[in-house]
This record gives structure tokens, C-alpha cells and sequence, in this order.
């Protein structure tokens, strides 16, 4: 692949990107399931799925958007969007899934934590027309997984993540 097409796939994600980082700055906030409980007593969500994480999550992914668009055109803003909204909906059903395999908030899930945000950002995107290959897909999927691990691991030790991971 050229190094052009590896530049643009990662400027059209960079608003999922920015969204899922900018979640981060929410330490404590109202639960998105307000604090509720399924059937089978585990919470549906957990309390580090708040709405304040995504507001602040999707006003980066427009922040970004914004900024892509006077670059790739106004339908950006639009398309940067879903990207970031993607991104914020595949995190929450990593959440979803991590509850109901009986994991507590923050207990790694390597693969999920890294990818689950990836894959909304990809849906989204494609439900909005957005021609994505595989190969760009795989790309930005893996480096999102080496970057996920890197930047987490600096906002561990600035204490804006409570874990490392
Ligand atoms: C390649 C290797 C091994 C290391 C790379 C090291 C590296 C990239 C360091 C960057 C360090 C940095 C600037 C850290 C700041 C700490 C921070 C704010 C991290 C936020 O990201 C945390 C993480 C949360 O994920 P989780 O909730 O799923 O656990 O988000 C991961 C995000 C990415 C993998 C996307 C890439 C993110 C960035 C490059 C930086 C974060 C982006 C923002 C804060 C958005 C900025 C947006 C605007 C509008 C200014
Ligand atoms: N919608 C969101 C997403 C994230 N966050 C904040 O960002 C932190 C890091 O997000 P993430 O790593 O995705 O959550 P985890 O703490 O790992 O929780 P979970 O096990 O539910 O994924 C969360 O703890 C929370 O403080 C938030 O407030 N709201
Ligand atoms: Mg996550």
C-alpha cells in the first residue's frame, strides 16, 4: 500500500481516535445505565461509561472533524462524526461484553480495550457511504492496538488514567 492511502486512512479516523482518547479526561460522572443492573447482576455498562465521557468524547471527534473537512471537503464534518460516534457505541458494547463476561471496570480485555472502538468507527462510517477497504481497516486496526498501548501507558503515569492498559 502506498504511503498516501496509509495517511489518508488515518486522517479519516483521526476523529474516532481523538474520541476515544478525549473520553479519558472524565475521571467520575453519571453512569450512562445510571448505576443499573441485568439479570444476571452485573451491571449493564459500569461506571466508567458516563455521559460527561461521551460529550467530551464526541466534541474532540467534531473538534476533529472540523478540522479534516477543510482538507477533504465539508461532508466531512459529518462523516468525521460518525467516526467518532462509532467509536464511543463499539466502546460501549466492549463495555457491555466485558460486564457480562464478569469483569469489573478497567479489568483488561487485551484486544477489546485496543480494537472495540476501531470496529464502531468502521461501521459508522461505512453506514455513511464511507468507501473503506480492508486493508485500510487492518491498517488502522493495528495501529490503534500499538498506539492504544502506548498512550495509555503515558496517561497512567500523568494520572489521567486509572490503569496503565
Ligand atoms: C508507539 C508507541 C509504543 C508509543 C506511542 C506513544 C504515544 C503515542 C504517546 C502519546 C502520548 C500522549 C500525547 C499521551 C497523552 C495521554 C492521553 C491524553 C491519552 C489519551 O488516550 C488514552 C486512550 C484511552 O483509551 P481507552 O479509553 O480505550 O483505554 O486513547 C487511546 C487513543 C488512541 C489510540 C488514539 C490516538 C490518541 C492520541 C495520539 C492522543 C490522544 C488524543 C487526544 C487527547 C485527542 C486530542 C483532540 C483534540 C481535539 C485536541
Ligand atoms: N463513555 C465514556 C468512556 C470513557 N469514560 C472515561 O474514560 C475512562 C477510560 O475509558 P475506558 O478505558 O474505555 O474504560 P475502562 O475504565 O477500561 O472501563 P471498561 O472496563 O468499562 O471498559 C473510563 O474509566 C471513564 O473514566 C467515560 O467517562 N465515558
Ligand atoms: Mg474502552
Amino acid at each position: 500500500m502506498e504511503l498516501y492511502t496509509l495517511l489518508y486512512a488515518f486522517v479519516i479516523y483521526s476523529p474516532a481516535l481523538a474520541a476515544n482518547g478525549g473520553a479519558t479526561f472524565i475521571r467520575e460522572g453519571t453512569p450512562l445505565d445510571f448505576g443499573r443492573s441485568l439479570g444476571d447482576g452485573r451491571r449493564i455498562l459500569g461506571d466508567g461509561k458516563t455521559f460527561e465521557g461521551l460529550l467530551l468524547s464526541l466534541s474532540f471527534g467534531l473538534t476533529v472533524s472540523i478540522g479534516i473537512s477543510r482538507f477533504l471537503g465539508e461532508p466531512w464534518i459529518t462523516k468525521g462524526f460518525m467516526g467518532a460516534l462509532g467509536a464511543m457505541v463499539g466502546d460501549l458494547v466492549g463495555a457491555f461484553f466485558k460486564r457480562r463476561m464478569g469483569m469489573t471496570r478497567g479489568q483488561r480485555a487485551l484486544g477489546l480495550d485496543q480494537l472495540d472502538f476501531v470496529v464502531g468507527a468502521t461501521a459508522f462510517m461505512l453506514a455513511t457511504g464511507v468507501p473503506l477497504s480492508l486493508s485500510e481497516f487492518l491498517f488502522v486496526a493495528a495501529l490503534a492496538f500499538v498506539l492504544h498501548l502506548g498512550t495509555n501507558a503515558v496517561a497512567y503515569r500523568l494520572k489521567i488514567k486509572r490503569v496503565p492498559w
